[in-house]
């Protein structure tokens, strides 16, 4: 029979705190639940709750337990706020113009076939809107879940198992900004087996348009390490999110000088 080796829960703050049903009334009731099941793992249950304290909508939650130090890999947990309302748009199935939109369209009108193209995606649309995804490539993988609705869009993006070398940690969340063009949104980035070999992963996260709110660590049980960052939209330059649809200029200016293929 397979054993647990380790898990990791995490979460932002809940949009509708009020709204979500047991366990997930609070973040203690969730470890409690956790620490029934993973609690007995050798390094014991670990809960942390990451982010400014003073503003408390906005924190990042962990959950952690495992039973020896993991192997190297980079986890990346973006989520986004206050969709840009024409890339909203997107993800809803009919459009204004009567037009019945695919998963497979929707994959291909946001962007998100661009964000890491070696992926193989496994999309779905929902009805009225709303947008999943999972994505393989090899060892990596991710996912997207988005809700395009007005007042409360959200959309995720995940992914691990990839090459940190491959593509730089800009670039990647520069791929991912361009599909939504959110006011805010936040990284942890979950590093496993030392900073240097997590790249530009490791370092402060610097993206044109957006203001860095904070930057937070918290090492793990047995070597992890999480550093989490949230970002709003820059008032001083009104037109700059659409600044992020140059970043394919500087990518393949990169990949010119460098001659490296982006592969995952
Ligand atoms: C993409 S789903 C994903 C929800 C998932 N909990 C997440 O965020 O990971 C959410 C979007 O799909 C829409 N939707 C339509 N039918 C749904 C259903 N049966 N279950 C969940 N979401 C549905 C929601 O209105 C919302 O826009």
């Amino acid at each position: 029979m397979l054993s647990v080796a380790a898990v990791k829960y995490s979460r932002g703050s809940f949009i509708f705190p009020g709204a979500q049903p047991a366990p997930h009334r609070s973040f203690s009731e969730e470890v409690a639940v956790l620490n029934q099941f993973f609690g007995c793992l050798a390094s014991g249950g670990s809960a942390y709750v990451m982010g400014d304290p003073d503003v408390p909508n906005c924190n990042w939650h962990v959950y952690y337990a495992t039973e020896k130090p993991e192997l190297p890999m980079v986890t990346l947990e973006m989520c986004m706020t206050g969709l840009n309302n024409e890339r909203a748009k997107v993800f809803f199935k009919n459009s204004e113009l009567g037009h019945v939109s695919s998963a497979e369209e929707m994959t291909k009108d946001s962007g998100i076939c661009d964000i890491i193209p070696e992926m193989e995606i496994c999309d779905f649309e929902f009805d009225p809107c709303g947008y999943s995804m999972n994505g393989i490539n090899g060892k990596a993988l991710s996912t997207i879940h988005v809700t395009p609705e007005d007042g409360f869009s959200y959309a995720s993006y995940e992914a691990m198992g990839f090459e940190p070398d491959a593509i730089s940690y800009n670039n990647l969340i520069e791929r991912v900004l361009r599909c939504f063009e959110p006011l805010d949104f936040s990284v942890a980035v979950t590093i496993f087996g030392g900073r240097p070999a997590a790249s530009s992963y490791g370092r402060k996260l610097w993206i044109d348009g957006y203001n860095s709110k904070d930057l937070v660590q918290q090492e793990l049980p047995r070597g992890g390490l999480v550093m989490y960052q949230s970002f709003m939209l820059s008032t001083e330059r009104p037109a700059s999110p659409r600044s992020i649809l140059h970043c394919w200029e500087s990518e393949e200016a990169e990949k010119r000088v460098t001659g490296k293929e982006m592969v995952f």
